[in-house]
């Protein structure tokens, strides 16, 4: 038998040192540039620290929160609190109508300022802000539009279908769906006596103004208020969605990132798909396609139909004109560009509004009295039909009243819709803004003017809106508008969205009594720039004294 040769120390160093000789010579040349490197890391550390100091006096003479000059963290901070509608609007009340809140951003709460910044021929510009909300990877859509000349040109296409006047049923599609709200209601929802069944009005309203959208934009409803349930996983996805895209806003470049990165495509679901978004997506482009194949249906006149004889695309289409899906929709290699801010702006902001107000007129015993008295007087007088028409409802004055006090107090989109200051820079009361500085509005704010509104801008009181006259009325009216912002962006959805309000709370509140569950806590909110809602439990019963 061999015996093995005894190792000896010299021969463990020599395979050593034949093994790890590249190893070793890496080390030699790093421990050699290791003072090159530490230089260099000095360097950069001051580099960064004089850009950062440079980037804090550029905006030095604007007040804000101490830290906020020096990094996003307070806005980001403001964001993930949950109440970032609140923060925007106590640095606004503290530091006044323009605050700095980031090293390049400032805030404001001066409303002719953001109707300067939004008029036609303004040349600030959107800012990468918008970029987030782009939904198909690498796909524009009207809202994550930034190039000015584009933007102008897909609103020209879509604004018709949006108006009405070209969708003449655009009203019969809201009936039709209030009308299922009642029926869901009276199936399941009518407590009696001692047995209680607890409706989830959060719930139930999105439900409605997303059957509401998706029939107006393809004629096919999702169907969730029928089947009492999210059918399509919309509001699942676009609670645990929400948080991270609003928080993307504060960070474009690491949206942008993402984006160019492909990542995104390898986790987004298939318009292929049975189930979830996908299968909404899939459903989208079914009813698309054959529009643009079948010439007779060309003329068809819904939303489709409008943007068609408009000059929109199949591919624009498909990416803006499906306005009322999920807001993951983005996720989606196949996916509607525009599905998601449309489902935000089309079903989050309506459904706010309307829990919302149900909120407060629920809580406000004298308030809902005034209301409904107006309601029945004018049944009574024949005044209104059933369901009631959207000009009947503008000849109710206390309805209109409680309609724009909700807006006023709780606007639905509070996030900043922040634009770029043009390069020569601006003037704002005196105060210079260097060029390429971010501007973001505080809508919150908005209608918390107590000059407008006198100080008890916190209370809810719709009489406030039939005691003004004249200008001071008119001032008013200017000023709750800006809950849909203003000239070239205004909202496209405005029209949609008042006939819903005109008409859903009469429809309920001619029928039914309906109280809040636990006045402690009525419902749980969530804002990051718009609001995430759930858990507003009602006792639902039958008016006993209905006309
Ligand atoms: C009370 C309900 C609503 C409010 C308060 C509201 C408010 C807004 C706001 C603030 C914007 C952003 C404008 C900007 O970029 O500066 C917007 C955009 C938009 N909204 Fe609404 N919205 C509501 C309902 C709706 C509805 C029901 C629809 C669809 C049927 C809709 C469709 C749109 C569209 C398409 C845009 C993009 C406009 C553009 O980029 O040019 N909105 N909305």
């Amino acid at each position: 038998m061999n015996a093995l040769p005894a190792a000896g120390v010299s021969d463990f160093q020599t395979v050593g040192i034949a093994v790890n000789e590249p190893l070793l010579n890496i080390a030699t040349t790093v421990a050699g540039l290791a003072p090159v490197l530490a230089i260099a890391s000095v360097a950069f550390l001051i580099l960064a620290l004089v850009n950062r100091i440079r980037a804090y006096r550029r905006l030095a003479h604007i007040p804000g929160p101490r830290l906020a000059g020096f990094s996003r963290l307070w806005m980001v901070r403001a964001n993930i609190s949950g109440r970032n509608h609140e923060y925007l609007a106590e640095v606004t009340a503290k530091y006044g109508s323009l605050a700095r809140i980031g090293p390049n951003h400032l805030l404001t709460s001066d409303e002719d300022l953001i109707r300067r910044i939004n008029a036609p021929r303004s040349l600030y510009r959107r800012s990468g802000w918008y970029s987030t909300f782009r939904f198909k990877p690498r796909a524009d859509s009207l809202i994550s539009e930034v190039n000015e000349e584009k933007h102008d040109e897909l609103r020209r296409k879509m604004a018709p279908g949006y108006s009405g006047k070209e969708v003449p049923y655009l009203e019969n599609y809201v009936d039709k769906h209030i009308g299922k709200w009642v029926e869901v209601i009276r199936q399941r929802y009518v407590s009696t006596g001692r047995e209680l069944k607890p409706m989830d009005l959060g719930r139930a309203a999105q439900y409605f103004t997303l059957d509401v959208i998706s029939d107006l934009a393809f004629n096919r409803p999702f169907g969730d208020l029928e089947a009492d349930a999210d059918k399509f996983d919309y509001i699942k996805v676009t609670a645990d969605a929400m948080g991270v895209m609003m928080l993307l806003t504060i960070f474009p470049g690491v949206h942008r990132w993402i984006e160019a990165s492909y990542l995104v495509d390898l986790v987004a679901p298939s318009a292929k798909d049975k189930t979830g978004l996908g299968r909404v997506v899939g459903v989208a482009q079914q009813e698309i396609a054959p529009r643009y194949n079948d010439l007779d249906q060309k003329d068809s006149q819904d939303m489709l139909g409008s943007f068609i004889r408009h000059g929109l695309t199949q591919e624009e289409a498909e990416s803006n004109s499906v306005l009322q899906m999920s807001v993951e929709l983005h996720l989606l290699p196949e996916a509607p560009a525009d599905s998601t801010i449309h489902s935000m702006a089309g079903s989050d902001t309506s459904a706010t509004v309307i829990r919302a107000l149900f909120l407060y007129l629920i809580t406000s015993p004298l308030v809902l009295a005034k209301l409904r008295s107006e309601i029945d007087d004018a049944i009574r007088d024949g005044r209104i039909s059933s369901p009631i028409r959207d000009s009947e409802a503008r000849q109710l004055p206390y309805l209109q009243a409680c309609i724009r006090e909700a807006l006023r107090i709780h606007p639905p989109v509070t996030g900043i819709l922040e634009k770029v200051v043009p390069p020569e820079g601006d003037t704002v009361n005196g105060v210079f803004i260097p060029g390429g500085t971010f501007i973001g509005q505080c809508t919150w704010a908005f209608g918390r003017n107590v000059d407008i509104y006198g100080s008890d801008v916190e209370l809810f009181r719709p009489e406030r809106w039939l005691e003004a006259q004249g200008e001071e009325l008119r001032r008013m009216e200017r000023n709750v508008d800006l809950v849909f912002s203003s000239g070239r962006f205004q909202c496209l959805g405005k029209p949609v969205a008042l006939l819903e309000l005109n008409k859903v709370f009469v429809e309920l509140l001619r029928r039914f009594d309906i109280s809040v569950i636990n006045p402690y806590k009525p419902l749980v909110s969530d804002n990051r720039g718009l609001f995430l809602q759930k858990d507003f439990w009602v006792r639902i019963t039958e008016r006993e004294d209905r006309l």
